[in-house]
C-alpha cells in the first residue's frame, strides 16, 4: 500500500505535466479558437534552450535565470506563431488550422534535430535532492515545484478569462465572432497573449520533465497527445479538469509501473480510456446551429484524362526500368507515399474527417502481411490481401469515434488510437520479432520473381502499378455515388441526414476505403526487404502524410501525387541528394518542407496543385493558342443576366409528379404525446397530430413555441423526443433521421442545411442516389453515373432551377437556395413533407409563388405538408388547417381563418 501511495505520488511529476501543457492549450483555445498541436514541441524548443544554458547541461547559468529565459523562448515561439501564420487563419477551414500547426510542430521538431540531433540527455533533479512527507510518500522539490505552478497557473487562468477584459474578449470572440467584430473586439491582442502564455506554459512543463523523462525532440513532442486527452475532457474550456485529468493521467501510468504493466500500455492506455469517455459522451448528428460554415478545401471532378496518365505510366515505368537502384529504392518510397496520401484523400479530403492514423494503418497491414509469410508461408498476393483486409478491420476500429465526434476532436481521437496502435502492436518486440525481426519470404507473383533486391526494378514497377491502380480507384469514388454521399456528408451532416444518407454509414465507408488503401500500401512494402521492420510507421509519419497530402491539394488526386513525389525519400529527394551531390541537404530538406506546410496553409490551403492549375490556365491565356469556346460562355449567352428581374412569373406548364402509392385522403403521419425537454425547458408539451396526404397543415406560434423541435422530433433530429410517431401505418419512433427520410419524410431546414460547396445539381442527385452499401466497393471499379431522372427535371423546370443547375449553392441568393432546398426535398419523393419557415426571407410576390408551390407539394406531389410559418398570410392562402403551439403547447387547431380569430391565438401572438 505504502509503495502504491509513492509510486502515485512519483506519477504527480508527470500528471503536473501534462496538465501544465494542457493549461497552455486550454489558454490558447480559449483565446483564438485554435488547439495547439505544436504545444508540446514548443516546449520541447523551451527546454533545449534552457539545457543549453543551464550549469547542470552545457551551460554555466544557475537553474532559475536559465529557467527564465527557456520559458521566455516558449513564450516568444507562441507570440511569433501567431503574428506570423495564426492570425491570418481566422476564416480558414479546421483542418487548415490544424494541419498548420501540426506543421509548425514537424517545422520545429526537424529544428531540434538539425541542432541537437536525438540522443536523450538526462539532468539531476532541477531544485535539488530535498523533499518532504506526505502521508509517509515522498514528494521532492521538482515534483512540488511542478505541482505548485500548475495550481498558480489555474487561479491566474481562472481569473483571468473571468475577471479581465482581455478574458470576457476571448470568450466573446470564441462564442460569437461576428457580433464581438461588430462591436470593435479585435481577436489579436488576446490572441498574442494567449499564443505566449501557452508557449511559457509548454516551455515550463517541458523543463521540469526534463529529470523525469530526459530531454529528446519526440518525446517532448508528443506530451502534446496526453495533454489534449486532458483538455479534451474539458472541451478545452475547463480549466480544473483539465488540471484534474492530467494529474490523474500521470498517477494512473506511475502506478500502472507499479504493477510492471508492458510500457505500450502504460504509454496508450489510459488516454484511449479517456478518449472512448468524451466518444461515448458525442452524438451521432451536430446539433442545431452546429454545423460549420466554413470553406472547406476545394474537391476534383474526379474526371481521367487517358493521355495524362497513359503519359505518367510510361515515364514512370521507363525511369525505373532505366535508371539505377537507388532510382528504383525512390520510386518505390514515392509510389508507397502516393497511396497513403490516397487513403488521406478519401478520409479527408472526400469525406471531411481528420484523421492522423495513416501510417499506424499501413503499420498495421505490413506486420499482418509480413507475419502471414512468415509464420504461414502464404503465397505474396495472399498475404497482401490479408495485409489490406486486416487494415481495413482496423479502420473500421478506428473511424468508429467518428460516428460521434467530428472535426478537431477527431484528429485527437485518431492520433491517441494510432499512438496505440504504435506502442501495442507495432513496437513490441514480441510481435515484431525484436532484433531479429519478421523474415519474410521472396516476392513472386503470376511466376515472376519480384524479389527487391535482385530485381528492384521489377519492384519499383509493381508499387507503381499498384499506386496507378490506387489513384483510378480514388477518381472512381469521386465519380459515383458514395463520393457524392462523402462530399454531403462532409458539408452538411443534418442534410445529408435529411435526404437518407446514412452518415455514420458514409463515414465508416471513407474509413475502410482509406484504410484498405493504407494497408495496401504497408503490405507491398513489408516485401522490399527481406526482414521486415514497422519501426517507421510512427505518429509522426502520420502527422506529415497528413500534412503534404493537404499542401498538395486535399482533394485532388494530383495533390497526393505531388505529395509523393516530394516525400521524403522520394524522387525529387532522391535527385537532389543522390543525383546532384547534396546528401547533407536531408535536414534542411525537413525544415523546408516544414515552413512549405505553414506558406501553403497561410496562402493556398487549397493546395499547391491549384496554383499549378492557375499558371497553366495564366500560361493559356497569355500564349496564343486557339481556343474553342466553352460551354460555359455559350450557355452564359444563352441565360439572362444573373440577378435581372425575370418579369411575372411565367404559366407553369408542367406539375409535379406524383408520389407513387399514396392515396389522397389517407392518414400519413400520426403522431401523438410528443414532448421534447432540454434540461428544465419543456420544448414541446404532449402535442398530437394527424397528418394527410393532399392536405397543408400550418404550425404557427411565437418565437420559442416549440415549432422547429416539433419538427425536429417528427423526423429523428431530436433523439430524446419521447411520444409515438406513425409513418403510413408504421411506428418510426425508434428510427433515426436517416431511416425516416428514406421511408418518405422530406423536410427543409430554417437555415436550409444545403451542401453549400456542390452545385445545385448535385445537391439534387445527392437525394436521388442509391443508398446501397455496395456502391461503397463497386465505385472503385465502376462508379455509377446518372443524371436528374424525368421527375426532378420537372421539378427543377417548375422551380425555374435550370439556370442555376451548375452554380455551386453557395453562389446562389437566398431566394434560389431556397428553391434547390425544396428541389432536393422533391427528388426523395417524399410523402410527408415538413416545411420549416420556408417562405422566411422572401418578398411579396416570391411568397406567393412559395405558397402556391407549397400547395403543390400536396395537390400534384400528393405529399402531407406540415408547414410551419410565421407570415399569416402565407399560412392562411395555402393551409387546410392550423396548430397553434405556445410554450410547448396546442393551444388551438381547426381551420385557418377560424384558429386565427381566437382570442388566445390573439393573445398568444399580441399579448394581453
Ligand atoms: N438545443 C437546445 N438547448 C436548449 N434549449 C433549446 C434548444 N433548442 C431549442 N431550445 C428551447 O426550446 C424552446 C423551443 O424552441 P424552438 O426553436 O423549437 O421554437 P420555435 O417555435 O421553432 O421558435 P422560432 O420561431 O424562433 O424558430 C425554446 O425555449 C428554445 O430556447
Amino acid at each position: 500500500m505504502t509503495e502504491l501511495w509513492q509510486f502515485a505520488l512519483v506519477g504527480l511529476a508527470g500528471g503536473g505535466a501534462y496538465a501544465l501543457i494542457a493549461l497552455g492549450i486550454v489558454a490558447v483555445y480559449r483565446g483564438s479558437g485554435i488547439l495547439n498541436f505544436s504545444q508540446g514541441a514548443i516546449g520541447m524548443i523551451g527546454s533545449y534552450a534552457f539545457w543549453d544554458l543551464y550549469e547542470g547541461g552545457r551551460g554555466s547559468l544557475p537553474v532559475l535565470p536559465a529557467l527564465a529565459i527557456g520559458v521566455a523562448v516558449g513564450t516568444a515561439l507562441g507570440m511569433l506563431f501567431y503574428l506570423v501564420i495564426v492570425r491570418f487563419l481566422h476564416n480558414s477551414s479546421e483542418m487548415a488550422k490544424v494541419v498548420a500547426t501540426l506543421g509548425f510542430m514537424l517545422l520545429l521538431q526537424s529544428v531540434a534535430v538539425k541542432i541537437y540531433g536525438t540522443q536523450p540527455h538526462l539532468l539531476k533533479p532541477l531544485f535539488g535532492s530535498g523533499k518532504i512527507t506526505i502521508f509517509g510518500g515522498i514528494v521532492t522539490h521538482d515534483t512540488l515545484a511542478i505541482l505548485l505552478i500548475t495550481l498558480a497557473l489555474g487561479i491566474g487562468l481562472s481569473l483571468l478569462f473571468r475577471r479581465t477584459r482581455l478574458g470576457m474578449n476571448a470568450t466573446a470572440l470564441r462564442e460569437n465572432p461576428q457580433a464581438a467584430a461588430a462591436i470593435g473586439v479585435s481577436p489579436h491582442p488576446t490572441g498574442i497573449i494567449t499564443w505566449g502564455m501557452g508557449g511559457a506554459m509548454a516551455a515550463f512543463a517541458g523543463i521540469l520533465l526534463i529529470p523525469v523523462t530526459g530531454l529528446t525532440p519526440g518525446a517532448l513532442t508528443l506530451l502534446v497527445l496526453p495533454a489534449m486527452a486532458a483538455g479534451l475532457v474539458g472541451r478545452f474550456v475547463g480549466i480544473w479538469p483539465t488540471i484534474a485529468v492530467g494529474l490523474a493521467l500521470g498517477v494512473l501510468q506511475s502506478v500502472m509501473r507499479e504493477f510492471e504493466i508492458n510500457s505500450g500500455i502504460i504509454s496508450s492506455v489510459p488516454f484511449a480510456l479517456i478518449i472512448i469517455a468524451v466518444v461515448l459522451g458525442g452524438s451521432a448528428l451536430p446539433g442545431r446551429g452546429e454545423t460549420l460554415t466554413r470553406r472547406l478545401p476545394r474537391v476534383g471532378t474526379g474526371r481521367l484524362r487517358p493521355a495524362t496518365v497513359a503519359i505518367w505510366a510510361g515515364v514512370a515505368v521507363a525511369v525505373s526500368v532505366l535508371l539505377s537502384p537507388t532510382w528504383a529504392s525512390a520510386l518505390i518510397n514515392t509510389a508507397v507515399f502516393g497511396l497513403l496520401a490516397l487513403s488521406v484523400i478519401v478520409v479527408t479530403g472526400y469525406a471531411g474527417q481528420i484523421s492522423v492514423a495513416s501510417a499506424a494503418l499501413a503499420g498495421f497491414g505490413a506486420f499482418v502481411a509480413a507475419r502471414s509469410s512468415s509464420d504461414l508461408g502464404l503465397p505474396f498476393l495472399v498475404c497482401v490481401l490479408l495485409g489490406t483486409l486486416s487494415a481495413i478491420v482496423l479502420g473500421l476500429l478506428i473511424g468508429g469515434p467518428a460516428v460521434r465526434v467530428r472535426g478537431v476532436n477527431l484528429a485527437i481521437v485518431t492520433l491517441g488510437l494510432s499512438l496505440a496502435v504504435e506502442n501495442l502492436i507495432l513496437l513490441q518486440p514480441t510481435m515484431t520479432g525484436g532484433s531479429d525481426g519478421v523474415v519474410i519470404s521472396n516476392a513472386t507473383l503470376f511466376g515472376i520473381d519480384l524479389n527487391p533486391a535482385a530485381y528492384p526494378d521489377r519492384f519499383a514497377v509493381l508499387c507503381l502499378i499498384v499506386l496507378a491502380l490506387g489513384a483510378v480507384a480514388v477518381l472512381n469514388l469521386r465519380r459515383g455515388e458514395s463520393g457524392r454521399r462523402y462530399l454531403a456528408v462532409r458539408a452538411n451532416e443534418r442534410g445529408a441526414a435529411s435526404v437518407g444518407v446514412s452518415v455514420a454509414g458514409a463515414k465508416l465507408g471513407a474509413f475502410a476505403i482509406s484504410a484498405g488503401l493504407a494497408g495496401l500500401a504497408g503490405a507491398v512494402s513489408a516485401f522490399r526487404f527481406n526482414i521486415a521492420d514497422f519501426s517507421s510507421y510512427t505518429v509522426f509519419h502520420s502527422i506529415s502524410t497528413l500534412a503534404f497530402t493537404v499542401v498538395g491539394g486535399v482533394g485532388y488526386v494530383a495533390g497526393a501525387v505531388f505529395a509523393a513525389v516530394t516525400a521524403q525519400g522520394g524522387v525529387v529527394a532522391n535527385f537532389v541528394s543522390n543525383d546532384l551531390n547534396l546528401s547533407s541537404i536531408d535536414a534542411w530538406l525537413a525544415i523546408g518542407s516544414g515552413l512549405l506546410v505553414l506558406d501553403v496553409m497561410v496562402r493556398t490551403p487549397d493546395g499547391i496543385i491549384l496554383q499549378f492549375a492557375a499558371m497553366r490556365s495564366h500560361l493559356a491565356r497569355v500564349l496564343p493558342v486557339k481556343r474553342r469556346p466553352s460551354a460555359a460562355g455559350a450557355h452564359a449567352k444563352a441565360a439572362p443576366e444573373a440577378g435581372t428581374e425575370a418579369g411575372p412569373e411565367p404559366e407553369r406548364t408542367t406539375a409535379l409528379p406524383r408520389v407513387s402509392g399514396v392515396t389522397p385522403g389517407t392518414p400519413v403521419l400520426t403522431a401523438s404525446g410528443i414532448r421534447v425537454t432540454y434540461g428544465s425547458t419543456v420544448a414541446v408539451d404532449d402535442v398530437s397530430l394527424e397528418l394527410k396526404a393532399g392536405e397543408v397543415v400550418g404550425v404557427v406560434g411565437p418565437n420559442g413555441a416549440g415549432k422547429t423541435t416539433l419538427l425536429d422530433a417528427l423526423t429523428g433530429f431530436s433523439p430524446s423526443a419521447k411520444g409515438t410517431v406513425e409513418f403510413r401505418g408504421r411506428d418510426i419512433g425508434g428510427l433515426p433521421a436517416h431511416l425516416r427520410a428514406r421511408l418518405g419524410m422530406g423536410r427543409t431546414f430554417q437555415n436550409l442545411e444545403l451542401f453549400d460547396d456542390l452545385s445545385v445539381r448535385e445537391n439534387i442527385l445527392t437525394a436521388l442516389d442509391s443508398r446501397s452499401r455496395l456502391s461503397y466497393a463497386r465505385d472503385l471499379v465502376l462508379p455509377r453515373r446518372h443524371d436528374l431522372n424525368e421527375a426532378t427535371g420537372a421539378a427543377v423546370s417548375i422551380l425555374d432551377l435550370e439556370k442555376d443547375l451548375d452554380t455551386v449553392v453557395a453562389d446562389l441568393p437566398q431566394g434560389r437556395r431556397r428553391m434547390a432546398a425544396i428541389a432536393r426535398l422533391v427528388a426523395q419523393e417524399p410523402a410527408a413533407v415538413l416545411l420549416d419557415e420556408p417562405a422566411a426571407g422572401l418578398n411579396g410576390s416570391e411568397r406567393r409563388t412559395a405558397g402556391e408551390l407549397f400547395r403543390a407539394l400536396a395537390d400534384e406531389l400528393g405529399a402531407a405538408v406540415l408547414l410551419v410559418e410565421h407570415n399569416i398570410d402565407v399560412v392562411a392562402a395555402t393551409c387546410d388547417r392550423v396548430i397553434v403551439l405556445d410554450h410547448g403547447r396546442t393551444i388551438a387547431s381547426g381551420p385557418p381563418a377560424d384558429v386565427l380569430r381566437e382570442p388566445a391565438v390573439r393573445e398568444a401572438y399580441l399579448g394581453r
